[in-house]
């Protein structure tokens, strides 16, 4: 009888050399067409996807910013942000062109040799500011996740010009900048939302002093009722300005209970979502909500969010304009590089992230 051909990734030091050390990634892993998913990126039952849970009719509000000066406007935001944490914008003044086009980049990044994207990882890449990886933090996860990425951390255009991979460094560049106008007349609402009338240039910075670009792959997956594309999550960023594609994959806890609810790919729509720190900032008065991607059997997805943050030597706690109104602080004041090093250490946990600044 012929010896039965060895599972090639029973040996969990063989599936890292592989996925991690070389940068195949899981897209390698996908392209090998291997008929199950290696064991190693299999989530338990709690982890996993139950499509019972999955609200049929639900979806995260569509707010069209077309007049977004208008006070029905800022009210749909600020309820949307207090009350789901999600949702959609239409009309808003980023051009298609510069979605598109930044979608086109994600994918010229992501079919470039795996040793070429390597050089952007942790182990070969001289600064966190720039990072090629694959799943979420494998030093730390029990179970891997089915994503690949690269993490852009905008300093200048100079710093970008200088390590920031060149087949997709102008469209992300493009892309940061064309969307800073909705940031802005976003965070203005919110702000308005909690009688904070005028942003300074201190407060600016405080909301919106950083930004880290992600470029999303997620690749057909064998089993993928089996893994997860992101495991739950809130993001450490005030706002997270997301770009999907046209395959389904967000979910998005619904009301703090069991169900989720799919947010469904609009072209030309933007996702946007309440990070820990605006939760932090506004006492709690705006929600940052658990989310997650699942894998998918059939299609290639990508995403590309931008994570708008305070700078990493920002302390982050309520508005002093909240206390001095006698709110009662919920969080304390925290440096924000210490609260971003908490998250990126431990594996993902839901919520857990604000637990960091919780009085
Ligand atoms: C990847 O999958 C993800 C990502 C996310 C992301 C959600 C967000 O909200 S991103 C926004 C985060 N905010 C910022 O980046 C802005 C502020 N930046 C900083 O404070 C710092 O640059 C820093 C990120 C804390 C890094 O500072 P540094 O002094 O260089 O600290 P280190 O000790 O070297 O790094 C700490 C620890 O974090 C790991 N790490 C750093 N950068 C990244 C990155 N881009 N992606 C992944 N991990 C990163 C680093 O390796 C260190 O870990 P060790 O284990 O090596 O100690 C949401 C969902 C996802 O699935
Ligand atoms: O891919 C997505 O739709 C969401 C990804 C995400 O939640 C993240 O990168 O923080
Ligand atoms: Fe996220």
């Amino acid at each position: 009888m012929a010896p039965a051909l060895a599972d090639p990734f029973n040996d969990s030091s063989a599936l890292r050399e592989f996925v991690i050390n070389q940068g195949n990634g899981v897209k390698g892993l996908s392209e090998l067409g291997l008929k199950a998913l290696p064991k190693q990126y299999i989530q338990p039952l709690e982890e996993r996807t139950c499509m019972t849970n999955i609200v049929s009719q639900g979806s995260i509000p569509i707010i069209d910013m077309s007049n977004w000066e208008d006070p029905q406007v800022a009210k749909s935001i600020c309820d949307a942000a207090s009350k789901r944490g999600f949702f959609q914008i239409i009309n808003h003044d980023v051009p298609i062109e510069v979605l598109e086009n930044v979608k086109d980049a994600t994918y010229s990044f992501i079919r470039l040799p795996a040793e070429v994207k390597n050089k952007y990882s942790k182990e070969h890449w001289s600064s966190n500011n720039v990072r090629f990886g694959t799943s979420f933090t494998p030093q730390a996860e029990k179970a891997l996740e089915w994503k690949d990425y690269l993490s852009l951390f905008y300093v200048s255009e100079e710093e970008a010009s200088a390590l920031w991979p060149s087949v997709c460094r102008e469209q992300v560049l493009d892309y940061m900048k064309k969307s800073e106008v909705v940031i802005k007349q976003l965070l203005q609402i919110l702000m308005k939302g909690l009688n904070v009338n005028e942003i300074d240039e201190t407060k600016e910075s405080l909301l919106m002093g950083s930004m880290r670009t992600n470029l999303n792959y997620y690749p057909k997956c064998p089993n993928p009722e089996l893994t997860v594309g992101v495991g739950r999550h809130s993001d450490v960023s005030t706002l997270t300005i997301l770009l999907q594609d046209e395959i389904w994959g967000l979910f998005v806890r619904e009301n703090e209970g069991e169900n989720w609810i799919h947010v469904l790919p609009i072209k030309g729509s933007l996702v946007i979502n309440v990070g820990d720190v605006l939760q932090i900032l506004s006492n709690g008065r705006y929600k940052c909500v658990e989310h997650r991607v699942v894998a998918n059997g059939s299609n290639n997805r990508i995403s590309v969010p931008i994570f708008v943050n305070p700078r990493p030597i920002d302390m982050i706690g309520p508005l002093s304009e909240l206390i001095a109104s006698g709110e009662k602080p919920v969080y304390k004041q925290v440096l924000y590089s210490d609260y971003v090093k908490y998250f990126f250490r431990k594996a993902h946990d839901g919520k857990k992230t604000v637990g960091f600044a919780e009085l």
